[in-house]
């Protein structure tokens, strides 16, 4: 989902400099020698009409400097007259804007908590296509993307999917399919008791594609969640400080430039500081260099461990993890998070993750034990300081450093084999999904090297230390 902000950050833009994002530079139509009649051009012409059907459903004006456009990544906003960084160059009232409030009474009483807000504003999207053109927001849906045109991983076919393997990616997917399989059991049994008529066979397949629209296209808001017509058919740029703002007094959410726009160029904003794996997973692209690029790991404390049991009770009564460990996917204390790390001698990787590397080194009782003291002398949290005995320290840090090797390999095997399956006569599909592959995988072993980097430095350097 895409995340908003409360006006009172548009100051931030106000004040900002203007300043060249890549990706705009990439999408524009050599905005210097466009004048407007020539932005004009490349208007999408099925969209002719968008505008002013939405404008007469807010009862407002919209924007004065947007015009809807075609791009490489689907639909999009460009600029139709110069833009100054700090103008604010859309506003579109809560009541253009589509939230699960409009479900049938009906319906939204029967769908528990167990169905999310993504999961409820689908259903209301399913209802809405559903209706075809009697749907009183028809201009609009009719204009989303095709589920063709979608890329989520949860769409993959086996042997797409099989390329992300050794990506935490690929479990996150597995997941995300279930837990999309179990809403859709609710909403079906909820459109199957109230809307016989309506819907008479709910297909998962069809609530896959309005889930994955709202995912990718829905903004969180203080009301909940919001479908944001005319705003959404914005792309995403990860180094744009531009993002949609509620402005909760008057009803609307806004977006302010932030940099100069010449007529013709697209005009991007900022969806989150997303990674490629959340990018590809719920938005279904990938950016070639994200700078919020991180990789999950997860470790186990072995089967055949003798003192798994002790380790695993200890792990419950210490919490290890930090609020800035807990990551997008889980929150469980054996999955960690690495972004890449700087500098060999910089902080390094996350202290919860080296935390369960000297727990799971421990070989007696009396070792969990002390540990356990240690915890409690000071802010309760398990294995938090380097051991004392330096060997023992090392060998902490030589299991991660192990696990971090093995998923090296894994990524360089599937890399390699990403390589071979460059093949002139593939599908354009395939095409798109091996390069969200490749981003994915590059990005997370950029992360992994620089981890693999920082731990070496660190056995190296343990016992030079005074
Ligand atoms: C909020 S919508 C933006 C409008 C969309 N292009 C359309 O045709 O309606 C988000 C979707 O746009 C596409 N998208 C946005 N930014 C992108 C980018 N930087 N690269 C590739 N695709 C992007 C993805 O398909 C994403 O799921």
């Amino acid at each position: 989902m895409l995340l908003c902000a409360p006006t009172v950050k548009l100051l931030v833009f106000q004040q900002r400099r203007t300043f060249t994002s890549s990706l705009a530079k990439r999408f524009s139509f050599n905005a210097q020698s466009l004048t407007e009649s020539q932005a004009q051009a490349a208007l999408d012409k099925e969209c002719i009409d968008f505008l002013p059907w939405l404008e007469q459903v807010a009862g407002a004006k919209i924007t004065n400097t947007l015009s809807i456009g075609k791009s490489p990544h689907g639909r999009a906003l460009f600029a139709s007259k110069v833009i100054h960084a700090g103008d604010c160059i859309l506003k579109v009232p809560f009541n253009a804007q589509i939230t699960p409030d409009e479900l049938p009474t009906d319906i939204s009483v029967s769908l528990t908590d167990e169905v999310g807000n993504i999961g409820k504003l689908a259903a209301l999207l399913m209802i809405e296509i559903n209706a075809g053109q009697n749907s009183r927001w028809f201009p609009y849906i009719s204009r989303l993307p095709q589920l063709s045109d979608m890329h989520s991983t949860i769409f993959w076919d086996e042997n797409e999917f099989s390329m992300i393997r050794c990506s935490a990616v690929h479990k996150e997917t597995v997941k995300q399919k279930a837990r999309i399989e179990k809403e859709f059991s609710l909403v079906s049994q909820a459109f199957k008791e109230h809307l016989p008529k309506a819907i008479e066979r709910p297909a998962l397949e069809n609530f896959m594609y309005a889930y994955t629209l709202v995912g990718s296209r829905a903004w969180e808001t203080s009301r909940g969640i919001s479908l944001i017509p005319f705003a959404d058919f914005m792309n995403h740029d990860g180094l744009s400080a531009s993002i949609v703002l509620t402005d909760e007094d008057n009803q609307l959410s806004e977006v302010t430039a932030d940099r100069d726009y010449s007529p013709g160029d697209e005009v991007l904003i900022r969806y989150g500081e997303f990674s490629n794996a959340t990018l590809m997973l719920d938005f279904g692209f990938t950016l070639p260099y994200n700078t919020h690029d991180e990789v999950q790991i997860q470790m186990d404390i072995p089967n055949d461990d003798p003192l798994r049991n002790m380790k695993l009770g200890l792990l419950q009564t210490h919490y290890t993890r930090s609020v800035k460990d807990i990551n997008i996917f889980h929150s469980s204390y054996d999955t960690f998070t690495i972004k890449e790390v700087k500098s060999a001698t910089g902080k390094g990787i996350p202290q919860s993750l080296r935390a369960f590397a000297r727990l799971l080194s421990c070989t007696s009782p009396q070792e969990l034990n002390d540990l356990s003291k240690e915890a409690e002398q000071n802010d309760g949290r398990l294995a938090r300081l380097p051991f004392k005995d330096r060997s023992r320290e090392l060998e902490a840090h030589k299991i991660i450093l192990a696990h971090i090797n093995r998923l090296i390999e894994d990524h360089n095997v599937c890399i390699k084999e990403l390589e071979a399956s460059d093949c002139h006569f593939e599908s354009q599909r395939f095409t798109v999904r091996r390069q969200m592959a490749r981003d994915l995988l590059f990005g997370e072993l950029r992360g992994l090297r620089s981890a693999a980097e920082w731990l070496n430095h660190y056995c190296a350097n343990l016992f030079s230390a005074p």
